[in-house]
């Protein structure tokens, strides 16, 4: 069986507070988009993966797959399977990739063997894998509050536009990117700012992750800005970086932004 995990971007990202646990408290819009892997599960005699495509950092027994499997695998008893993903999503890329592969594994799994689990288990499973795994269970748009794992639907649609996402060749690991940090609880609530005309979110809606992120890395702000001068209504970077996205009322070609990085275009 196969299965097509998608990426998500980030729409405005605020870090409120740090909690007990060592994580942060968040404000995001979690989007899906386009960009895919492929993840195939077949039963075997033993338990396997193996990768193609872009080549994920780590040892293959690490793979947040097979993560996911061990963690069923307390629970349920499973059939020994051979996982195979091809690796499309950039990773490093704050384009929850790894994320999507470990809810797309289980929803899988679900399927396959009817092991009958419900949309809240299955979140709940994710959530024990990665802070923004649970958003891939369900994949719709959702205002997330908390560690990224707490939801509420919102009505956006961005298919009448044209998304450009722009991956210059750096990797940077979510907890690096939290060690810039300084937490602040946010002055407007994104859950409202969203709701606005989209040529309003220049100005209103932004990621925390931005400033210390564009310090080190200032070809990112460059990314962004050359996505403004081409006409982009809207651009940011997702998540914790590297990639960085322009919305566009109009289809278009960014040859030079092409030059140096992998450039996906669609939604
Ligand atoms: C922060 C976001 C925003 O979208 O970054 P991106 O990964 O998308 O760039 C995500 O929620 C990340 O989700 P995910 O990548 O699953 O996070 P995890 O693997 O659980 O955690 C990676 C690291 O980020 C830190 N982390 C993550 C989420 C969170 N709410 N607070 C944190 O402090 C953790 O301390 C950990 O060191
Ligand atoms: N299936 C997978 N796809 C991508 N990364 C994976 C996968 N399984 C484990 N990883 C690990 O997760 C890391 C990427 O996580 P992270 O930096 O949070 O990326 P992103 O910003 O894309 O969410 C990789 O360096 C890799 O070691």
């Amino acid at each position: 069986m196969i299965a097509f995990p998608n990426a998500k971007i980030n729409i405005g990202l605020n870090i409120v507070r740090k909690r007990s646990d060592g994580y942060h408290d968040l404000e995001t819009v979690f989007y899906p988009v386009m960009i895919k892997d492929v993840l195939e599960v077949v039963e075997d005699r033993e338990l396997s993966f193996n990768s193609s495509g872009i080549a994920v950092p780590g040892r293959p027994e690490d793979n947040i797959c097979l993560k996911a499997y061990k963690l069923l695998s307390h629970d349920i008893k499973l059939p020994p399977v051979k996982i195979h993903l091809h690796k499309n999503i950039p990773i490093g890329a704050g384009l929850g990739g790894g994320s999507a592969d470990a809810s797309f594994f289980i929803k899988l799994m679900n399927e396959k063997f009817t092991l009958g689990l419900s949309i809240e288990k299955m979140e709940n499973y994710a959530s024990q894998l990665g802070a923004d795994c649970p958003f891939f269970i369900r994949n719709q748009p959702v205002y997330a509050i908390e560690k990224g794992d707490k939801f509420e639907n919102v009505r956006l649609d961005l298919s009448g536009y044209q998304l450009v996402l722009v991956m210059p060749d750096i990797h940077i690991p979510t907890s690096a990117a939290f060690r810039d940090i300084s937490p602040s609880p946010s002055t407007k609530s994104l859950k409202d700012l969203i709701k606005n005309n989209i040529s309003e979110w220049k100005d209103s809606i932004s990621n925390d992750f931005e400033p210390g992120i564009m310090k080190h890395f200032p070809e990112i702000l460059s990314i962004k800005e050359s996505l403004y001068d081409a006409g982009a209504v809207y651009a940011s970077m997702s998540g914790s970086g590297s990639s960085v996205y322009g919305i566009f009322n109009a289809p278009v070609k960014l040859e030079e932004l092409e030059e140096g990085n992998r450039v996906f275009y669609g939604v």
